[in-house]
C-alpha cells in the first residue's frame, strides 16, 4: 500500500505538468484567431470529406460492387499521387489564402454537381469522374495549408502546437466522419452526405477568408518570393521539380524523408496485416479490423495530445525518429507471441507514434524550408507517401505468403526500426541546430523586429554578435560611420548629444538604428554606465530585415522619428 501510495504522488504531478502543457499548448492555438480559424476549417472539411469519402463508397458498391469500390480507390490514389506535388506548385505561385478558397469553393461545386448528377440518374462514370476530381482538387489543400502555417504563428513552439492541434482534428476526423456519414447515408441519404460535405467547403472558405496572416509576405503576394520566381520565368519543370530538388539537396530533409517514407510502408502494409490479424489472431473474421482500427485510434488520440503537451520542448527531430520507432518495433511483440494481448498493445503504440511521426515531420519541414519552396516540397512529400504507402500494401501480401506473417513482420519491423534507431544522434543533432539561438526571444521582443517570421528572427539572431563595454566606455561616438545596431542584453548606457544627457538605456533596449536607417554618421553618443553587455547586428543584416517587411519598416521609422523628436 505504502509503495503504491508513493507511485501515486509521484505519477500525479507528471500527469498534471502534462495536461497543464497540453492545455496551455491548446490555448496558445486556439488564442490565435488566424490559427484558430484555420483548425475549424480544417476540422469542418475533413469531417465533411470523410462522412462524403464514406458515401461515395456505399454508393459505388450499390452500383458495381466491391470492384467497383476497388478500381476507384486504386486509380484515385494514383491521380492523387502525381497531383499533389503538381497542384502544390500553385501553393508557392499564388497567394495561399487565394488558393485555399479555391480549392474550398470549387469542392463545393463539384459536390454540388455529383448531388445533381444522382438526383437525375446520371451515368455512375460521370458522378465517379466528379468524385475523383474533388479528391484532386483537394490535393492542393494540405500543402498550401501545411506552408502557411509558419506565417500565422510567433514562435516555434506555436507552431508544433498547431501542428499538434491540426493531426489531432486529423485522428477525430477519421474517427467520426465515417460514422456520421454512415449514420447520414442510412438515415438520410447519400445525397445528404453531398451536400453536408459542400457545406462544410463554404464554411471552411468564409473560415479562410478571414485569416490575416501576421508575418512578412508569403509567395505570389506582391513582393514575395513568388513574384521574383515569376519574374525569372523559370521553365515549369524546374518549377515542378523545385521541391523533390530541395529535398535532394538539404540532408536533413533527406533524412526526415527515410523516416517518414520507411513509416508509410508500414502504414501502407497495415492494410493487409490487420486484416490477417483480424482474422487469424483475433479470430473475428475480416470485421475484426474495425475493432484493431479503434484501438489504433486511442493511441492516436492520445499520442495527439502527448505531442500537443511536447510542443514546447523542441525536441522535434528525436520525436520523429522515436515515432517512427513505434511504428515498426511494436510489431516484434505479435512477432514473438502472436496473441489478441500482442496485437492491441501493438495497436495502440502505432497509434501512438502515428501523430508524432506527423506533427514533427510537419514541424521540421516548416521550419527547415524556406518559404518561396516550401508549398512543393510538401506536394513531394506527399506524392512520394501516397506512392511508399501503396508500394507498402502492393508488397505485404507477397511477404506474407512467400515467409508467413511473422517473418514477414520481423522483416517490416527491422527495415524501418533499425534505419530510424540509426538516426537518433543525427536527429540530437538537428534539434541542437534548430533550438533558437540565444537573443532570439530579446530581438522578437523590440518592436522593429515582432512583425518578422520566426524563422526570419532567428535567423538574425545567429548573426549577432556579442559585445561588452566596461562602466565608463562609449559603444558609439557622435559624427562616427554608423556600421552596426545594438541591443543591450545586460547593463545601463547612457545617450547623450553635444555632450548633454538625453536618456538612460537598459536591457532590452536599442541603439543605433538611426544612422543606419538614414545612412548618416551617428547621431548622439552611448556610453556604458554600467558594465554593460550587448548584441550588435551588422548594417546589412539590419537593413535587410527591417526593410523586408514593411510593418517592421514603419515600426523602425516611428522609432527614428520620435528618437530624433527629442534630441
Ligand atoms: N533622442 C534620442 N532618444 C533615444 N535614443 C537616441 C536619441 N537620439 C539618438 N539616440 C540613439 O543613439 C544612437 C546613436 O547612433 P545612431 O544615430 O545610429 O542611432 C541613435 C539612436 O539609437
Amino acid at each position: 500500500m505504502a509503495v503504491d501510495a508513493g507511485e501515486d504522488a509521484a505519477a500525479s504531478p507528471v500527469l498534471r505538468s502534462a495536461l497543464h502543457d497540453t492545455w496551455s499548448s491548446l490555448r496558445s492555438v486556439f488564442g490565435n484567431p488566424s490559427l484558430r480559424r484555420i483548425e475549424l476549417a480544417l476540422a469542418g472539411s475533413m469531417i465533411g470529406d470523410w462522412a462524403y469519402a464514406t458515401a461515395v463508397v456505399v454508393w459505388a458498391y450499390g452500383v458495381g460492387g466491391a470492384r467497383l469500390v476497388g478500381i476507384w480507390g486504386a486509380v484515385r490514389l494514383l491521380l492523387m499521387a502525381f497531383a499533389s506535388p503538381l497542384g502544390s506548385m500553385l501553393a508557392d505561385r499564388l497567394p495561399r489564402k487565394r488558393v485555399l478558397i479555391t480549392s474550398d469553393v470549387l469542392r463545393a461545386l463539384l459536390a454540388v454537381l455529383a448531388t445533381l448528377g444522382l438526383l437525375t440518374d446520371a451515368p455512375a462514370a460521370l458522378v465517379l469522374v466528379l468524385a475523383t476530381l474533388l479528391s484532386l482538387v483537394g490535393c492542393v489543400f494540405r500543402p498550401a495549408q501545411m506552408a502557411w502555417m509558419p506565417s500565422l504563428t510567433r514562435r516555434p513552439e506555436e507552431l508544433t502546437a498547431a501542428n499538434g492541434a491540426s493531426s489531432t482534428i486529423e485522428s477525430l476526423a477519421f474517427f467520426l466522419g465515417p460514422a456520421l456519414g454512415a449514420l447520414l447515408v442510412s438515415t438520410t441519404s447519400v445525397e445528404v452526405v453531398f451536400l453536408l460535405n459542400a457545406a462544410t467547403f463554404l464554411l471552411s472558405a468564409v473560415l479562410v477568408g478571414g485569416i490575416r496572416p501576421i508575418a512578412g509576405p508569403t509567395p505570389g503576394d506582391a513582393g514575395g518570393a513568388g513574384a521574383d520566381a515569376d519574374a525569372e520565368q523559370p521553365r515549369m519543370l524546374a518549377q515542378l521539380a523545385g521541391g523533390f530538388t530541395h529535398i535532394g539537396h538539404d540532408r536533413d530533409l533527406l533524412m526526415v524523408a527515410i523516416l517518414v517514407c520507411t513509416q508509410t510502408i508500414v502504414a501502407g502494409a497495415t492494410i493487409v496485416f490487420g486484416v490477417v490479424f483480424a482474422v487469424e489472431i483475433l479470430k473475428l473474421g475480416p470485421q475484426g479490423v474495425g475493432v484493431i482500427d479503434s484501438v489504433f485510434g486511442v493511441g492516436a488520440i492520445v499520442g495527439g495530445f502527448s505531442a500537443l503537451a511536447r510542443s514546447t520542448r523542441n525536441r522535434v527531430a528525436g520525436d520523429l525518429a522515436v515515432g517512427t520507432v513505434l511504428w515498426s518495433l511494436p510489431l516484434l511483440l505479435v512477432v514473438a507471441y502472436p496473441s489478441p494481448v500482442t496485437v492491441f498493445a501493438s495497436a495502440i503504440l502505432l497509434g501512438f507514434g502515428n501523430p508524432l511521426v506527423d506533427v514533427n515531420f510537419a514541424t521540421i519541414v516548416q521550419r527547415l524550408t524556406p518559404d518561396a519552396v516550401l508549398g512543393r516540397v510538401f506536394g513531394a512529400y506527399e506524392g512520394v507517401l501516397i506512392g511508399t504507402m501503396a508500394l507498402g500494401s502492393a508488397v505485404m501480401p507477397f511477404l506474407i505468403s512467400g515467409l508467413g506473417l511473422r517473418w514477414a513482420l520481423a522483416i517490416l519491423a527491422v527495415v524501418v526500426g533499425v534505419p530510424a534507431l540509426a538516426f537518433l544522434p543525427r536527429c540530437r543533432r538537428l534539434d541542437a541546430s534548430l533550438r533558437a539561438p540565444d537573443g532570439t526571444a530579446l530581438l522578437r521582443g523590440l518592436t522593429i523586429f515582432s512583425p518578422l517570421a520566426p524563422a526570419k528572427i532567428e535567423a538574425l539572431a545567429r548573426a549577432l554578435t556579442t559585445e561588452t563595454a566596461p562602466a565608463g566606455a562609449a559603444v558609439v561616438r557622435e559624427g562616427e560611420v554608423s556600421d552596426r545596431f545594438l541591443v543591450i542584453s545586460s547593463g545601463r548606457v547612457e545617450v547623450t548629444v553635444a555632450g548633454e544627457h538625453i536618456r538612460f538605456e537598459g536591457a532590452g533596449e536599442f541603439f543605433g538604428e538611426i544612422g543606419l536607417l538614414r545612412d548618416v554618421p551617428r547621431t548622439a553618443t552611448v556610453t556604458a554606465v554600467e558594465d554593460t553587455v550587448l548584441y550588435s547586428l551588422a548594417r546589412e543584416d539590419f537593413l535587410d530585415a527591417v526593410r523586408g517587411v514593411d510593418e517592421s519598416l514603419a515600426a523602425a521609422d516611428d522609432v527614428v522619428m520620435r528618437r530624433l523628436a527629442r534630441a
